[in-house]
């Protein structure tokens, strides 16, 4: 379907993530990969989906040379737990911490895809409440050493043990927390 849609344009996703890359892959779009380095840093005074819009904005910025048929695709997910964003920890210990605050409670997934051409850009939203039971230390050690989630925002990854045995409940998309909410990516592009 996007193949055929999509023929005339050439698409760009800007992303180092391998899920995201996979789920154009899946998609069966026909896309190549480019990246461009990014500063992730925003006004404090941001919330939740103003932190995501305005990451998946600035991920787009270097990209100033785009020609009449390219499509550039650009995104950012974070956690959103009490009025605070949680990104990705710098080390075990703030994983931990990461985690623990997690425990027993409920929050928000938020990602948001920036979707950018010579002449228009669409900013799209998604948001998945999960809602984690309690956690031992013990669990929340054994899932750091053994799958090291530091590219993953909160500390986590939905589609790993953690995801497994600690998530008990979810409201939204699956895949907007593993980080593209393809449902809403596959909308847009089908209406360009
Ligand atoms: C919460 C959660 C996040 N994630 C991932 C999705 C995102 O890739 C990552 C959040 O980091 P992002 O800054 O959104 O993306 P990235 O740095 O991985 O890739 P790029 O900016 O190059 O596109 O966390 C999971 O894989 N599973 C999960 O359950």
């Amino acid at each position: 379907m996007l193949r055929e849609k999509l023929k005339n344009y050439n698409v760009i996703l800007a992303s180092k993530s391998p899920r995201r890359q996979q789920f154009f892959k899946d998609l069966d779009i026909d896309f190549t990969i480019q990246l461009k380095e990014v500063e992730e840093i925003y006004p404090k005074e941001l919330k939740g989906k103003e932190i995501t819009k305005f990451l998946a904005d600035l991920k787009s910025k270097p990209f100033t040379d785009l020609s009449k048929n390219d499509i550039l695709i650009t995104s950012d997910t974070i956690v959103w737990l009490d009025n605070k964003m949680l990104g990705k920890p710098k080390d075990e210990a703030e994983a931990f911490e990461m985690l623990r605050s997690l425990s027993g409670k409920s929050h928000e997934v938020i990602t948001s895809i920036s979707i950018k051409n010579k002449s228009f850009q669409e900013i799209i939203t998604d948001v998945t409440t999960v809602t984690f039971k309690k956690l031992t230390d013990e669990e929340i050690n054994y899932y750091i050493k053994n799958y090291k989630p530091f590219d993953k925002a909160g500390a986590y990854g939905i589609q790993e043990w953690i995801g497994f045995i600690a998530i008990e409940n979810l409201q939204g998309s699956y895949f907007n927390v593993v980080g593209l909410p393809v449902h809403k990516l596959y909308k847009v592009l089908m209406s360009l």
